[in-house]
């Protein structure tokens, strides 16, 4: 009978944890479970801090998140801490590997700033609730004018209360090993806000975080903050340069931080 527990305590989860598909598996259900107990302590610290829905809670929000990078292997390296030295209201974008991304969005999220993100992410249990608390912007990207109208919205309210937002323009994940074209909704908000830019790029997770082949392994990423783009006086005719020029510097510095993107059947195009 002891040597059958033996077998069960020991032998089984060595096995298993030689399994990279394993650790694929656990390390995502991981991920998953222990951002939503995080999510039910942030809860009542964020409604005792302020009482609801508001920005200062993304404070909380990122001191509980900062130590999970610890737990998955990974390390995050960042350059360009001074770019993000700009006071007032500005725009950060960034491109989207994976949820993986909140981990180095809490490494370096400036004070008074959220993000805009899909409306189902609300649905996403505690985590959702969280992203709520914290001011997070929803939009329904299934249509446009209502996205359009929440983000005009949202322009006001960053001069008003002098608030950051964090925009992903690809408007979705993408592990292609390259920048999919521009939605045009973070360059809208800087003009409406009359805002700077500020550029962030994730190097590539393909080094140790593979869907495909089920492969989660330690890893570093590296962040780079850009320096910032000017909105000041610029109009809604401005928008479609403003995309292209934020699309080829973010491009080139992802590129140059990952190497070139690996062969694709049908490569990305540009808008
Ligand atoms: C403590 C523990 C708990 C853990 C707690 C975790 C906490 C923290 C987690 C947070 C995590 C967040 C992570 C979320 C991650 C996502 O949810 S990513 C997905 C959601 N985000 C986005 O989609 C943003 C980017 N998308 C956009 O900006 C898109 O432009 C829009 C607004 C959705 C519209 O989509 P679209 O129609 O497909 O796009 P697009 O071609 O750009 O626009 C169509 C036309 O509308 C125009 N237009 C677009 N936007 C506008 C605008 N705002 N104003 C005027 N015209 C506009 C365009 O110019 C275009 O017209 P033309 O120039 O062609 O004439
Ligand atoms: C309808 C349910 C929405 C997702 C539920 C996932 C539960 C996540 C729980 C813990 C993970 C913590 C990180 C949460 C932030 C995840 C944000 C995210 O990455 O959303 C996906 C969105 O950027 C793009 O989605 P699509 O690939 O375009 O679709």
């Amino acid at each position: 009978m002891d040597a059958l527990w033996m077998v069960l305590l020991l032998v089984v989860p060595a096995l298993l944890l030689t399994s990279s598909t394993f650790v694929f598996y656990f390390k995502k259900c991981f991920y998953v479970g222990y951002m939503m107990i995080l999510g039910i302590v942030a809860m009542p610290l964020c409604i005792l801090k302020s009482g609801g829905r508001d920005i200062e809670n993304m404070r909380i929000i990122r001191n509980l998140v900062r130590h999970v990078k610890y737990f998955l292997g990974l390390r995050f390296e960042v350059s360009g801490w001074e770019h993000l030295q700009t006071e007032g209201p500005y725009v950060i974008i960034s491109n989207h590997q994976s949820s993986l991304d909140v981990l180095g969005m809490m490494e370096v999220l400036p004070d008074r700033c959220s993000m805009i993100a899909k409306k189902e992410l609300i649905y996403a249990g505690t985590v959702g609730m969280v992203c709520w608390l914290g001011g997070i912007v929803f939009i329904n990207r299934k249509k446009t004018s209502d996205a359009k109208s929440v983000m005009a919205d949202a322009a006001k309210t960053m001069q008003d209360e002098k608030i950051r937002l964090w925009v992903f323009p690809e408007g979705t994940r993408n592990q292609k090993g390259d920048l999919l074209p521009f939605k045009k909704g973070a360059f809208h908000l800087a003009v409406q806000a009359q805002a700077p830019i500020i550029p962030i790029v994730f190097s590539s997770y393909r080094s140790f975080y593979l869907t495909k082949e089920k492969e989660f392994k330690s890893g570093s990423i590296t962040l780079k903050i850009l320096p910032k783009i000017e909105t000041k006086g610029l109009t809604t005719d401005d928008v479609a340069t403003l995309t292209d020029q934020a699309y080829d510097i973010m491009r080139s510095a992802f590129l140059e931080m990952s190497g070139p993107a690996p062969l694709l059947s049908n490569g990305p195009s540009k808008h």
